[in-house]
């Protein structure tokens, strides 16, 4: 059975990141049976398709829609989302954006950990507390790596995937924070008004990325 068929999607509305999870997020989302297309290239920030709404945001704004209510539902990267702190349904593990979040050096670097940069700060903090490590954290909004190069940091926290931009720069991985991957995610109080919508979503969302 398709479960697809059997739900309509009308008046739901969608938190989604712009970047490099839009794409793949509308593919999975209509292959799960939502009206949804890559929209024109436009200014437009909110799309209506098929009576679904799409608001088109920054990746760490998307669990704040989401745990507000505004959007009923969403996908994120799970680091965005524990970074966030906000408490939102989190049903489907997407698997496609799959990264980890690692403290990095510079190769062969030693010495105490002072100060370390990242975008991430909270789960920063929780990792150095965890190790019993008491540096300074600063927050940084993006080319973290270059903390390290330029001796803002002794070392940052940041994504890897392939690895490349850390040989690039003659950096190293030292710990893995955590491992992340996009994630589906609900607001608690849709997930009951819209139940008929979002249970065979989640279905469908689930049956695809098995
Ligand atoms: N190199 C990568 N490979 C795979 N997944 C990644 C990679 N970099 C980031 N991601 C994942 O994709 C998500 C979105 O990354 P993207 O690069 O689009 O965000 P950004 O442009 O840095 O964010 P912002 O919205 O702050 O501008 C990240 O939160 C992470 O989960
Ligand atoms: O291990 P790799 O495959 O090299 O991927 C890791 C890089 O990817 C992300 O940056 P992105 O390219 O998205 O640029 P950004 O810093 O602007 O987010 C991340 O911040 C790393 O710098």
């Amino acid at each position: 059975m398709n479960p697809a068929a059997e739900f309509s999607a009308a008046g739901l509305t969608l938190a989604l990141p712009k970047g490099r999870i839009f794409e793949e997020a509308v593919d999975l989302l209509s292959k799960a049976g939502l009206p949804l297309y890559l929209p024109e290239k436009s200014r437009a920030l909110r799309f209506e398709m098929g009576g679904v709404q799409v608001l088109e945001l920054r990746n760490q704004d998307v669990p704040v829609y989401v745990d507000l209510g505004v959007a009923d539902a969403g996908v994120v990267g799970k680091d965005v989302l524990a970074e966030s702190g906000r408490s939102v349904y989190e049903p489907v593990d997407l698997k496609f954006s799959a990264c980890r979040l690692s403290l990095i050096r510079e190769v062969g670097a030693h010495g105490p950990l002072g100060r370390v940069a990242s975008k991430y700060p909270r789960l920063t903090r929780q990792y150095l507390a965890e190790k019993g490590l008491s540096a300074e954290v600063v927050k940084l909004s993006g080319n973290i790596e270059l903390a390290c190069l330029t001796g803002l940091a002794d070392a940052v926290v940041d994504l890897v995937q392939t690895g490349s931009t850390l040989v690039a720069n003659n950096l190293e991985e030292r710990d893995v924070v955590m491992r992340s991957t996009a994630r589906f995610v609900v607001n608690r109080t849709a997930l009951k008004l819209k139940r008929a919508a979002l249970r065979p979503l989640i279905a469908r969302l689930r049956e695809l990325t098995e």
